[in-house]
């Protein structure tokens, strides 16, 4: 599904080069739980921003589905984001003023569906994640797990290819990592939904099935970690 080949970036700050991504050859199949972990500044977040299609200045090949992606435009990039790619963040990224289900609801409603289609859709989201009953409340009364739970029923609701987690449990107590984490489990097992995570906590890195190791912005380890129930 996801092919990188030979990808490098390079950010220029104050007349200097910085090399980010270094050679980064990378397959990535449907239906995988992908974990990455690495340092700080190992350039982990640089390569997720290019596997989500957030960051289209990079060299080297991205194929999606055998599509040399590559040489699209901005606007394609865009495109392929909006009805490809799901993201949970750390901090959630909820907008505050709006209700749960307006929340859920905006992939949708930016790509122009119907209100009626996207109420229905907005309670099977909120189901999925394990949160019947808060559509009409505001995110500041939810926990943070709750929080994120919404976050994750936004980002699958427009039923993407992929999901990108960039330290989904970071601002979660363990307990509530844990069933942050079978959730996401849940979603890839039963729905064969591809999630690529970032994480600092190697715990949550077991839940995948496949550690990738990222230093100085080289791959230095990618390995089968789990085996699938
Ligand atoms: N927009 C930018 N301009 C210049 N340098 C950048 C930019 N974004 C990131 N960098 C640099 O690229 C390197 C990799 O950053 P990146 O955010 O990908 O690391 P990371 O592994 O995700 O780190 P962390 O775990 O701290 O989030 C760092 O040295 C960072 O300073």
């Amino acid at each position: 599904m996801i092919k990188l080949e030979k990808v490098n970036k390079y950010y220029q700050q104050g007349g200097s080069q910085y090399h980010i991504l270094k050679d980064i050859n990378l397959t990535i199949d449907q239906g995988e739980f992908v974990s990455i972990m690495g340092q700080s500044g190992a350039g982990k977040s640089t390569l997720i921003n290019i596997i989500g299609f957030l960051d289209d200045q990079f060299e080297g090949g991205y194929y999606y589905f055998d599509h040399p992606i590559h040489d699209y435009t901005r606007r394609d990039f865009s495109k392929l984001r909006n009805e490809n790619v799901g993201f949970v963040f750390q901090n959630f990224k909820l907008i505050k003023n709006l209700t749960i289900a307006e929340n859920v609801a905006l992939p949708l409603l930016y790509a122009g569906q119907k209100r009626k289609m996207v109420k229905e859709k907005v309670s099977q989201a909120l189901a999925a994640v394990g949160l019947p009953n808060s559509a009409q409340k505001k995110p500041t009364n939810l926990s943070g797990g709750q929080q994120q739970r919404v976050s994750i029923a936004r980002a699958i609701i427009a039923q993407p290819k992929f999901l990108i987690a960039d330290e989904p449990t970071g601002a979660l107590d363990s307990q509530t990592s844990k069933e942050i984490m079978a959730l996401f489990k849940r979603l890839n097992q039963q729905n064969n939904t591809t999630i690529i995570m970032v994480t600092h906590d190697r715990k949550v890195a077991d839940q995948g099935e496949r550690l990738i190791q990222i230093l100085d912005g080289k791959i230095i380890a990618d390995e089968k970690i789990g085996v699938k129930a």
